[in-house]
């Protein structure tokens, strides 16, 4: 394991590894995104896409499709992701929190979504994604990637645990 990529700076051990995946529909002549308000845990209260950490020896696909699943009820198969890139955050005043994402968008699922623990699903036009209540990273590259392209990228979190601080263009 001594190459890992996704170590923190000057740390030995690998950061935690979470999927974020961002299921799209056209509708009414628009394509919509489906993002939901966290309810627990890490970003309470944030619109955030379907996601979650990875289990022991899953990868991040096999991880979106489970999310997407227990998150919103929607089917979606591993074939029909698009991986969008890996995002690193940096918290260097709550080491905990520090992870690395893994970016998917999907176009094809099976099912309507349907409230859950995690979040309450709700469709959002691409030009009304709420970015102001979200992570704070996200209005720096989700727009990007929602509108087909990918994304390298680490984000720096300052003491308030809420504000960029830095960014840099390689994962870390
Ligand atoms: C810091 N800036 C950030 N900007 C945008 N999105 C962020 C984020 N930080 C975390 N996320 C997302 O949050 C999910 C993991 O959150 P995390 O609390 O670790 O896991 P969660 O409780 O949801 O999953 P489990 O159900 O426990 O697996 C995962 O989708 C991840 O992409």
């Amino acid at each position: 394991m001594a190459d890992q990529p996704s170590q923190g700076p000057g740390g030995r051990m690998p950061l935690p590894e979470v999927c974020v995946c961002y299921v799209l529909r056209e509708a009414a002549g628009r394509t919509e995104v489906l993002l939901g308000r966290k309810k627990h845990g890490l970003g309470t209260g944030y619109f955030v896409g379907l996601g979650g950490k990875l289990e022991a020896g899953e990868s991040a696909v096999d991880a979106a499709v489970r999310e997407v699943h227990e998150e919103s009820g929607l089917l979606v198969s591993a074939a029909d992701l698009e991986a969008r890139g890996r995002l690193t955050y940096l918290f260097p005043h709550r080491r905990a929190w520090s992870q690395v994402s893994n970016v998917f968008v999907v176009r094809a699922f099976r099912g309507v979504p349907a409230p859950s623990d995690e979040l309450d699903p709700e469709w959002f036009p691409l030009e009304g994604v709420p970015l102001g209540e979200m992570w704070d990273d996200a209005r720096r590259w989700l727009p990007g990637v929602l509108a087909g392209g990918r994304v390298e990228r680490t984000y720096v979190f300052g003491p308030d645990l809420a504000t960029v601080v830095d960014e840099h263009d390689h994962v870390a």
